[in-house]
């Protein structure tokens, strides 16, 4: 099991922000999870990092159980996380290679030497992700497509057993975004890849591997489970309260306001 949420509520300033979340994310099943603004979804990934601790509840992550291990490093060491908060704690001065080395000790910026082989590692993975031409580009002045990418290798390069992407294509252009879908798609189908959640206000990013969907609604579970069955004109119009349509092409969804 990579999440096992049981129960799972978290208060702040006497207000529940998520209540009673009960959550199974299987090894290699992948999610997307999708909500509106302030719908807790930031909460919830900070608990799953560790970051926060229920209130109530029993939570496990990747066979780490909440509450009865010291677990903060070593669950962060086993999760990959592409975010903007990740992205902000970077050093300016290094370059897109070096941020890609970093993830290998999971350290913000690069203090360790790395050896050949991490090298190696790093190289392969920025060839991966289509980043290698700019590899000794300052990563500060890398376009934000760009970034994302080397943000996906570098969380790539400890191996991870869950990669959370909060939000991956926020700004970026329509061809950036698709290229990044294709990069997602592929780690996605890699057999020893890692399990993907994947957060986001857009249903068009929902890919065909994300095979489950997680609706987050007020901090609570709307609904759970296979994509298809929830991804409806009619639940999306109750989920959102507003009338919508949704459209497949090429088995990815759309949503208009009807
Ligand atoms: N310290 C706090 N005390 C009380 N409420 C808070 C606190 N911090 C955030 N909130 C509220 O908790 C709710 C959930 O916030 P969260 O950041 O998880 O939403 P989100 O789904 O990530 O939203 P977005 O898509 O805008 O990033 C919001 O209504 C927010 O205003």
């Amino acid at each position: 099991m990579i999440i096992d949420m049981q129960g799972v509520s978290l208060k702040r300033e006497g207000r529940f922000i998520l209540n009673d979340i009960n959550w199974k994310v299987e090894k290699k099943q992948h999610w997307a999870l999708l909500g509106l603004n302030g719908s807790g979804k930031t909460f919830l990934l900070n608990l799953i990092n560790a970051y926060t601790f229920p209130t109530k509840g029993r939570m496990n992550v990747l066979g780490l159980e909440f509450g009865k291990t010291y677990l903060a490093e070593k669950l962060r060491k086993q999760i990959g996380f592409v975010s903007a908060s990740v992205q902000n704690r970077l050093h300016k001065g290094d370059n897109a290679f070096e941020v890609v080395l970093s993830g290998a000790f999971a350290s913000i910026g690069l203090y360790d030497t790395p050896t050949d082989e991490i090298r190696e590692k790093a190289i392969g993975l920025l060839k991966d992700l289509g980043c290698f031409d700019y590899a000794n580009r300052l990563y500060e002045t890398l376009s934000s497509g760009e970034k994302q990418r080397v943000l996906i290798a570098r969380a790539l390069m400890a191996d991870p057993e869950l990669l959370i992407l909060d939000e991956p294509t926020n700004g970026l252009d329509f061809l950036a975004k698709e290229q990044l879908l294709e990069s997602v798609e592929r780690i996605a189908q890699r057999e020893n890849g890692p399990t993907i959640l994947y957060v986001t206000h857009h249903v068009d990013e929902v890919l065909p591997v994300f095979e489950n969907t997680l609706l987050l609604k007020e901090g609570e579970i709307y609904d759970s489970g296979d994509t298809s069955r929830l991804l409806t004109s009619d639940t999306m119009s109750s989920f959102f309260e507003v009338p919508v349509d949704i459209t497949w092409n090429k088995r990815r969804p759309f949503l208009m306001k009807r």
